[in-house]
């Protein structure tokens, strides 16, 4: 990136990737993928290479969510750089293939965007999903895609928290994004899912030809929801859980969580309250892949970022 005039600048997007079934029971993105492999008319631009690619065929087969690790959380310096062992985690292995495919990670080589499709059992409708607040680039096509789609609506979840980042299939990319749609249950499809996370990823596409054709992106903000805290379900000694989602929170991902709201309802009927020291937003409520991972839903913020403008290096 290289900066003029208050406009930054970014080489063409010419290599996309679109990633599907990085999680084997996500059925929009690998249903999706699965059609573009065989016709690709909807995500064909002028100038743009996109290539539809499933991460995690074995999960797939499986409708599971991985077969030996979450190859979501797989794309560590450690695990991209172990010797290659047939004695690996299966998502290891494949992670290091991706790298070769779509990386290497944080070199020029790299694809310049990949987009990484998701669904969730939580309420949250459209969701992309950021791990960068400094990348003018994803800051703008997601500008572009809330507005395009409209009055439909898609949030923006900034995940840079230093402890709940983790290491992403989408990571690979220069620019990567993750696209979240819900709610759909594991293993199922449902057509006004599918839709939404159809029509998102054709505007990201026009938004990326755009760029390549050389358009200006003038300065713009963007209301983004950054990760602060992760919650887990009350439990007992042996772990498990002694609580649900309390029926005041169930589904309302994006809401705001006050001190005092209640959050949990244990068994027995017995309310659990909200006890932060002010109001918060939260989302993946209740996400049912994230009952091994120690979480019931994950608290945010709101914040404005500004976006810088943007447009390719003059060539
Ligand atoms: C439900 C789910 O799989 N969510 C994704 C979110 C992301 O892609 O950042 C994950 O945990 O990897
Ligand atoms: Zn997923």
């Amino acid at each position: 990136m290289t900066s003029r005039c208050g406009v930054c600048c970014f080489n063409e997007a010419r290599r996309v990737a679109i990633f599907g079934g990085t999680h084997g029971n996500e059925m929009s993105g690998i249903m999706l993928v699965n059609m573009w492999l065989k016709n690709g008319e909807d995500i064909q631009r002028s100038g743009v290479m996109t290539k539809p690619f499933i991460t995690n065929p074995r999960a797939v087969e499986k409708c599971t969510r991985y077969v030996d690790t979450d190859l979501n959380r797989a794309f560590t310096p450690e695990n991209l750089s172990a010797p290659c062992a047939d004695e690996l985690p299966y998502e290891v292995r494949r992670a290091q293939e991706i790298n070769k495919m779509f990386g290497p990670k944080g070199t020029a080589d790299a694809y310049d965007v990949i987009f990484d499709l998701h669904n969730t059992t939580s309420n949250m409708g459209s969701t992309l999903i950021l791990e960068s607040s400094t990348d003018h680039f994803t800051l703008q096509m997601v500008h572009y895609i809330k507005k395009a789609i409209a009055p439909a609506s898609c949030s923006v979840l900034l995940n840079e928290h230093p402890l709940l980042k983790y290491s992403t299939s989408r990571s690979v990319a220069k620019h990567p994004i993750g696209l979240e749609v819900g709610p759909q249950p594991q293993g199922v499809l449902r057509s006004n899912i599918f839709e939404s996370m159809r029509v998102i990823m054709k505007t990201a596409l026009d938004f990326i030809e755009l760029f390549n054709n050389g358009v200006e992106f003038p300065p713009c903000n963007v209301d983004v929801f950054r990760v602060q805290e992760r919650m887990d379900y009350p439990r007992d000694t042996n772990g498990n859980i002694t609580a649900m989602v309390h029926p005041d929170l169930q589904d309302c991902d994006w809401e705001p969580l006050n001190p005092g709201d209640p959050m949990f309802q244990t068994f027995d009927g017995r309310t659990i309250p909200y006890e932060g020291p002010n109001p918060v937003y939260a989302t993946f409520i209740n996400e049912a892949a994230y009952y091994e991972k120690q979480q019931a839903f994950v608290t945010t913020r709101r914040e404005t970022l500004a976006a810088h403008a943007i447009r390719k290096i003059d060539q």
